[in-house]
């Protein structure tokens, strides 16, 4: 007889409708199915996914823009803190409604990715057992693993949420960390928590600009930890906000709003005020008579004193994992590369081909790289050599081998590249009156000075790249057959960036080295890859140089978009050329984009699904 495990027995009863059997699952999602039943939810379909219009979204963001500001920078370090695959980071309001996500693009494209979207609506009411719904009514972080979620098209899904509190506990927002339950990691729950402390200490500075911020606790090497309380008060010595674990240390004395310093603790503020600005860890007993150690963190403007710590912890960005040199997570071009480390063993010619921009200069030097050559990586841009310079720019001169030569003679860039990689960028412009002395080079790799008699033998890992068609300039007699089948040992095709299944990252590895730290919403990426990037990499890193110009906080979103000058190529063809049209167009297909779904997105700006259709 097959043994059920608790887990097997609470589902079989839930989807019966039996009496759910005790003790099978934890008390808060035992709770809440039982809500969920009552209020007549069928476990075995699909949840009501409503999805309210963007422009409410955007009334609700800008509504919280001082949270979602610290949120977001928050949810980019949380991002990378937790590696791996498969994960969200969503920032929704106190009722639930996701405002803002952060995700890879196995989560995005993964039926649960497209479900949890801007203005996505997470209460219990409507999506059953959820970790978004019950720490919105809860007030407490929950963790919702697998099928202890109410609807059983979610069982694939783990989240873990936290709520974003105000210093009186009311709930500002959720933060919430999805991934597919196979991937669930177990430090992930306490991450969330404490991106969500940081934000509500956060939140206090942003706040009590004009206030003294004091950090206390019992030990000294906590203070600037998330462990320490952080006390705002008025120039008066008023408290205007504490954080959670301050009500904690302080817990049994009056801590409310109105209180007086003087009250919570044995000392009178002006005194320990005096001590506090003069620097330094200053000890006090709170009101109880319990010892702790205060440091001032803000001083209310208007007083300056030297040897205090202006930033506070909160606010510190750039704290974004490290991401990696180059990009290539696309699975074709992954594939095209399997064979470099065998070609560059052999001393095997590469030749790039792909359209301007598209990383082919990255890409040989990464291959100089790869072969672990101890020389010099030297680039001949072949297009900007003159026709009569070209062999003597390669292959070097004799002193006053020619008019112009340079009067000490030059060893040439072949020789320079010795024991290293030569890198014939623009191959398809080498001249043809060139193109037989490069053949003769490639195949016997040796060069001989122009006006010199001594032959040097060169070792030197050859790669070519063009974005131009060498067949058809073979065809034309433009370019040398020869030559041609001599160079294209490997090719490897880089492809376009709008054809890569890694635009996400991308996106983000450009933004990590123009901006160390910035973070970008998954609408804001969704917008861009609505273009179509004919100057490839190279026109979004442009791009994304603009936005920043624009954005004006720790992350950027769809607002930095503003002016619509990076939307040109968004709009349908109809609609491209036609002001108001166009925009309502760019909304169609920018909600579409984030949701992938033409009834959702018909749902979120309330048009018909055949007007949605014909701005596709
Ligand atoms: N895989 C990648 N990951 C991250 N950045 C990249 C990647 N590929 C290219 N880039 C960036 O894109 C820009 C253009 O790359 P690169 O100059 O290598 O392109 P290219 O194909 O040689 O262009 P062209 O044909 O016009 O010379 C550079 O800033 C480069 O750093």
């Amino acid at each position: 007889m097959q043994i059920l495990s608790g887990m097997d027995r609470a589902r079989n009863a839930l989807e019966r409708g039996d009496r759910l059997p005790g003790g099978t699952l934890p008390v808060p999602i035992a709770e809440s199915w039982q809500r969920c039943r009552d209020l007549g939810l069928d476990p075995r379909l699909q949840p009501r996914g409503e999805v309210v219009p963007f422009a409410a979204v955007t009334r609700r963001r800008q509504k919280m823009e001082g949270l979602r500001r610290l949120a977001l920078a928050e949810m980019q370090v949380l991002y990378a803190q937790i590696a791996g695959s498969n994960l969200m980071i969503a920032l929704a309001d106190a009722s639930g409604m996701v405002l803002d996500t952060i995700s890879d693009q196995a989560f995005t494209e993964s039926v649960a990715g497209r479900s949890i979207l801007p203005g996505s609506l997470w209460d219990e009411a409507r999506r059953g057992t959820n970790a978004l719904g019950l720490a919105s009514d809860s007030s407490q972080p929950v963790g919702v693993f697998g099928r202890e979620h109410y609807f059983t098209c979610h069982a694939h899904l783990s989240c873990m949420a936290a709520p974003i509190l105000d210093s009186h506990g009311q709930v500002l927002g959720l933060l919430d960390a999805s991934c597919a339950n196979e991937a669930r990691q177990q430090h992930t729950h306490a991450l969330v928590r404490m991106a969500a402390a940081q934000i509500e200490n956060g939140l206090i500075f942003q706040e009590c600009a004009d206030n003294f911020i004091l950090a206390f606790h019992p030990r000294a090497e906590y203070l600037d930890t998330l462990s320490a309380g952080l006390l705002a008060l008025s120039r008066d010595g008023v408290v205007t906000a504490l954080n959670r674990p301050g009500s904690a240390l302080l817990s049994g004395l009056p801590t409310g709003a109105g209180v007086s310093f003087d009250t919570l603790f044995e000392m009178p503020f002006a005194r320990a005020l005096d001590g506090l600005l003069r620097g330094g860890v200053f000890p006090i007993r709170d009101a109880a008579g319990s010892q702790v150690l205060m440091v001032c963190r803000q001083i209310a403007p208007g007083l300056t004193v030297r040897n205090l710590r202006r930033e506070p912890q909160a606010m510190q960005h750039g704290r974004a994992g490290p991401m990696p040199e180059f990009v290539c997570a696309d699975e074709t071009l992954k594939a095209a590369m399997a064979d470099i480390g065998q070609a560059v063993a052999m001393g095997m010619p590469v030749h790039l081909t792909g359209e301007t921009g598209t990383g082919k200069e990255l890409m040989a030097r990464h291959i100089h790289a790869v072969s672990g050559r101890r020389g010099e990586f030297v680039a001949v841009n072949c297009g900007a050599l003159a026709e009569q310079l070209f062999v003597a720019e390669i292959f070097g001169h004799e002193q006053g081998a020619f008019t112009n030569a340079r009067a000490e003679g030059s060893i040439g860039l072949a020789r320079q590249a010795d024991a290293g990689t030569l890198f014939l960028d623009e191959v398809a412009d080498v001249p043809l009156s060139a193109q037989t002395a490069l053949l003769r080079f490639l195949d016997a790799m040796e060069v001989r000075p122009v006006g010199g008699l001594k032959i040097h033998k060169v070792d030197v890992q050859i790669i070519s790249a063009t974005n131009r068609d060498l067949e058809a300039m073979v065809a034309e007699r433009s370019f040398r057959a020869d030559l041609l089948y001599r160079l294209n040992g490997l090719v490897l095709h880089l492809p376009p960036l709008a054809a890569r299944t890694d635009f996400v990252l991308v996106v983000k590895h450009l933004l990590q080295e123009l901006a160390p730290g910035m973070a970008i919403t998954d609408a804001a990426i969704a917008r861009l890859a609505q273009r179509e990037w004919p100057g490839n990499i190279r026109e979004l890193r442009s791009a994304l140089q603009r936005l920043l110009m624009r954005q004006r906080g720790p992350f950027v979103d769809e607002t930095c978009f503003v002016d619509g000058s990076e939307d040109v190529g968004d709009a349908c063809p109809a609609c491209r050329d036609r002001g108001l049209a166009r925009r309502v167009c760019q909304e169609i297909r920018t909600t579409y984009r984030s949701c992938r779904n033409v009834t959702h997105t018909a749902r979120a700006l309330g048009l018909s699904r055949t007007t949605i259709y014909k701005h596709l």
